[in-house]
């Protein structure tokens, strides 16, 4: 798939500029052809992420320009099944094995009843004799071979790759720029940002696209740069790395606007054979490269149409660049002929949105029950919280001089309930958000399927986790044993936690939040200010305030935990004083103006509220991946 993209611009306006816009990227062109590995190449901050975000459709918001598939205007939902995005971070599932995680992505984005080469994937990148390593347990080269691993499932014809060489050592990065140049010369495309190769690993490149200050400054052939540096007055020095001087060249705004101009923002291709240019431009140099390739010298002498360079760059072979470097990953002409680049010409996905749901929900499961130091320290905090709150209210339910206390408890079990809940999502969703992202964009699942997943496989720890808690609370504190109100009882601690656990997720799912710790505590404050007030019963409240109070879903199941313990056709309490106001429950519920509702009311009104933060949740992460 050949890819072009003309007068591409990437826009961007942060609140800290005060919704001032401003170009990342400024109207470039370019084209990248495919059996080419291309290396898009700047000085930090130039926009080289930019580019590849807004070139491979990763980011669409703020992104204007036109985007071309072998010279046909592209469909943005076909283009991103015929391709696929590594990520600079290593996004992979964590606690499944090498084996697991293909066999995963097999399954999701291979049609049922399709071959499989999970194997032969795993030997030619070097990664079978890992299969059963634990993801989170692998090198970083290893981690970076997995991804493209993980895409290679469904042979994509055009790779984009952030950074694939960022964090490896010198030997695993020419394994790496190795590798991708054996997938270039396969037919695909490759096109990935690298920050200043050295100049044997440039040299690897058949493409160099040079961004600085969001402009285009070379696109061409990598042997073309350095003759094409000259032509403009700007000769790199005898044995200077050409990918360190041009980004040097960088450091003067000037330059940049002589490079920028001379090769048209990305419009001219500088080609080592014959110049090819978008639009006719004059006074071009026509630049016609050959080579003097000798065996012992270390150096070639690039020859000039119109001019003779005295200056000599190193040369590489051809063929040394695909060769043995790495004994981990096999020769180009070795048993890859089954790797036939495939595109596609549907936009739907490979599996139905049932299996995509199975599939998910199964690796979800999977993880939670691996993760076994989580469920430990889940299990303990549960009933840790469970026997010191039992302890603190031991056998004091039947007593009728203790109201405070007995209200006391209730707060107490619904704000233990919702901040247990709250921290975990908003701590921890924001990583496996990136990850979806990027599956998703993938086109591994839709976002439906997998929002049902995560929905249904958090149940089963939770539930047992919250039923273990409320049993522990419910005999040390003495509450009368009925078998409905014990339901009830824990009906209740669950609905809290899980409408808790939906406002972290919405909160998760829209903001990367730095400081979770701080956001998950301020963001309960509110409900939890309004839950306070709204037991102010002894005076009537104005009919808006009383709805914006219920919407506290704090209050809520305070209300329904009081209905509870003191409902149910509780008999009075005991009375070791002389008179004991409150021993009729009945009248405790009359004094806190609430034997008008019911624990089922309360309820409908905390599973509304939960589906409100689920749905906004669900909303916010469909405006992630749009944007
Ligand atoms: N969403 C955004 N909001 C505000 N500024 C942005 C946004 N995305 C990118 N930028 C800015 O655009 C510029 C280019 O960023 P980009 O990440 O593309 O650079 P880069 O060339 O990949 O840098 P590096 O090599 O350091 O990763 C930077 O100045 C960055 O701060």
């Amino acid at each position: 798939m050949d890819l072009e993209f003309r007068n591409l611009r990437y826009t961007v306006s942060s609140p800290i500029t005060k919704g001032k816009r401003r170009d990342v990227v400024k109207g470039v062109d370019g084209r990248f052809s495919s059996g080419q590995l291309v290396a898009i190449m700047g000085p930090s901050g130039a926009g080289k992420s930019s580019l590849l975000n807004a070139i491979s459709g990763y980011r669409s918001a703020g992104v204007t320009g036109e985007l071309l598939v072998n010279g046909q205007q592209r469909n943005e939902h076909l283009f991103q099944r015929s391709s696929c995005y590594i990520t600079q971070e290593d996004l992979l599932q964590p606690l499944l094995t090498v084996r697991e995680a293909m066999d995963v992505a097999a399954r999701l984005k291979l049609p049922k009843g399709a071959k499989v080469h999970s194997e032969e994937i795993l030997q030619e990148l070097g990664l079978l004799e890992h299969q059963h390593t634990k993801t989170d347990c692998l090198s970083g080269g290893q981690k970076k071979r997995l991804s493209i691993a993980l895409e290679l499932v469904n042979n994509p014809p055009v790779f984009f790759l952030d950074e694939p060489t960022s964090g490896l050592d010198t030997v695993t990065t020419v394994q790496c720029v190795r590798l991708l140049k054996q997938l270039a010369r396969q037919g695909r495309t490759v096109v990935c940002t690298i920050h200043q190769p050295p100049a044997s690993l440039l040299e690897l490149f058949d493409q160099v696209y040079v961004i600085a200050d969001g402009r285009c400054i070379y696109q061409g052939d990598t042997a073309a740069m350095v003759p094409y540096l000259q032509s403009v007055g700007l000769p790199c020095p005898r044995h200077h790395n050409p990918a360190d001087f041009i980004i040097e060249l960088t450091e003067n705004p000037v330059n940049i606007d002589v490079l920028s101009e001379e090769i048209m923002n990305g419009k001219i291709y500088k080609s080592a054979k014959v110049e090819s240019t978008a639009e006719p431009v004059q006074n071009n140099l026509e630049l016609k490269i050959c080579y003097q390739v000798e065996d012992d010298a270390p150096e070639t002498e690039i020859m000039l149409s119109n001019e003779k360079c005295t200056y000599k760059v190193p040369t590489y072979k051809e063929t040394d660049s695909l060769s043995s470097a790495s004994s981990q990953i096999s020769q180009v002409n070795s048993s890859m002929a089954w790797m036939k680049v495939q595109t596609s010409d549907t936009c739907s996905y490979a599996t139905t949105y049932c299996e995509q749901f199975s599939i998910l929900l199964c690796r979800m499961l999977k993880q939670i029950f691996r993760n076994r130091q989580g469920l430990w320290i889940q299990l303990i905090h549960h009933i840790m919280c469970g026997v010191l709150i039992g302890i603190c209210f031991f056998n004091m339910a039947n007593d009728g001089t203790q109201m405070f206390n007995h209200l006391k408890l209730c707060v107490g079990l619904v704000i233990f309930f919702a901040y247990t809940q709250i921290m975990v999502p908003v701590l921890v969703y924001p990583q496996e958000v990136k990850l979806v992202k990027k599956e998703h964009f993938n086109r591994w699942y839709s976002l439906t399927p997998y929002y049902a997943a995560l929905t249904v496989s958090k149940l089963p720890v939770q539930v047992t986790l919250n039923c273990l808690f409320c049993t522990i609370v419910y005999f040390m504190t003495g509450v009368p044993f009925s078998l409905s109100r014990f339901i009830a009882f824990c009906l209740i601690g669950n609905v809290v936690s899980l409408v808790a656990e939906g406002m972290g997720l919405a909160i998760g799912s829209v903001f990367n939040v730095r400081n979770g710790c701080a956001i998950g505590p301020a963001s309960i404050a509110p409900f939890l200010g309004l839950a306070i007030y709204g037991f102010d019963f002894a005076h009537r409240i104005p009919l808006l305030m009383n709805i914006v109070m219920k919407t506290s879903f704090i209050r809520c199941g305070v209300v329904a935990m009081v209905l509870t313990i003191f409902g149910f056709g509780r008999t009075p309490l005991e009375c070791k004083d002389v008179y004991c106001h409150f021993a009729k429950p009945d009248v405790l519920l009359k004094y806190l103006d609430i034997e008008r509702t019911s624990v089922w009311f309360e309820l409908a009104i905390m599973i509304s509220i939960m589906l409100v933060f689920r749905s906004l949740c669900f909303i916010g992460l469909k405006w992630r991946f749009a944007t």
